[in-house]
């Protein structure tokens, strides 16, 4: 038997977290396993309020330190009071998205340095990193062309920048493989929504179910 694990869901935008989380709640009701799906930034009220800030696509303004340090604080707040209980009370906790979020967004693409953005994470959650992290792999076109093919989808600060961008998160996402690669799983998002949930469910079986 196994003990209760800390797991993330990462990727571009667009690249199906959201929809493949929603399914994978669904399947671990079904088994009756104990868990707390949660999500970043926001999951508990400081959070979603500090992620109106970030994500507000009228504060074009806003300096990448001053992004970097809020996304920090949003964790900060979420980790103390949602995740940590639940993994004490032995809940498995599934997060979609965390610390490797900030590492290729603030500190690759906007060029914050790697380093300097895990250090104000070790500030706001100390050394805890998940146990496990599934990657999910998307060239960013695909996934901006996913996000604005249904526009009902919030498009947020981020979403909203350019490809250029997006295309330097990716190069931060594969900086974060090779520094964690004992932690982090891939799986192909290209495939249909069913098929990717199909492929995240095999990894949850071989750890938790
Ligand atoms: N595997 C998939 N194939 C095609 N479209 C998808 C797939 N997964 C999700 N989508 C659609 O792409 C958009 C972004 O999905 P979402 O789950 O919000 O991604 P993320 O949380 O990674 O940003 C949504 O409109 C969703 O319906
Ligand atoms: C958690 C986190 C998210 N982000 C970005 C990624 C997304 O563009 C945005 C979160 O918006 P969200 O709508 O939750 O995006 P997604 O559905 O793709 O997860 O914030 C960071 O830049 N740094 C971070 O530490």
């Amino acid at each position: 038997m196994v003990s209760n694990l800390f797991i993330t869901f990462e990727g571009p935008d667009g690249a199906g977290k959201t929809s493949a989380l929603k399914d994978i709640v669904q399947r671990l009701e079904q088994h009756n396993i104990d868990f707390l799906a949660t999500r970043e930034p926001g999951g508990i009220r400081i959070a979603e309020n500090i992620r109106e800030v970030i994500l507000n696509p009228a504060y074009q303004e806003m300096d990448a330190h001053t992004e970097a340090l809020l996304y920090a604080a949003a964790r900060s707040q979420h980790f103390y009071e949602k995740i940590v209980p639940a993994l004490q009370s032995g809940k498995h906790v599934l997060c979609d998205r965390f610390i490797d979020s900030s590492l290729a967004y603030q500190g690759f693409a906007r060029a914050l340095g790697v380093d300097e953005v895990l250090s104000i994470n070790e500030f706001a959650i100390g050394k805890r990193m998940p146990d496990l992290t599934i990657f999910f792999d998307l060239q960013p076109q695909i996934g901006l062309a996913r996000i604005q093919a249904n526009r009902s989808d919030e498009i947020n600060r981020l979403d909203a920048e350019s490809l250029v961008f997006h295309e330097k998160v990716y190069a931060g996402y594969e900086e974060v493989l090779r520094r964690y690669p004992e932690r982090i799983r891939i799986v192909d998002a290209s495939k249909s929504l069913d098929e990717v949930t199909e492929d995240v469910w095999k990894i949850l079986k071989e750890v938790i179910v």
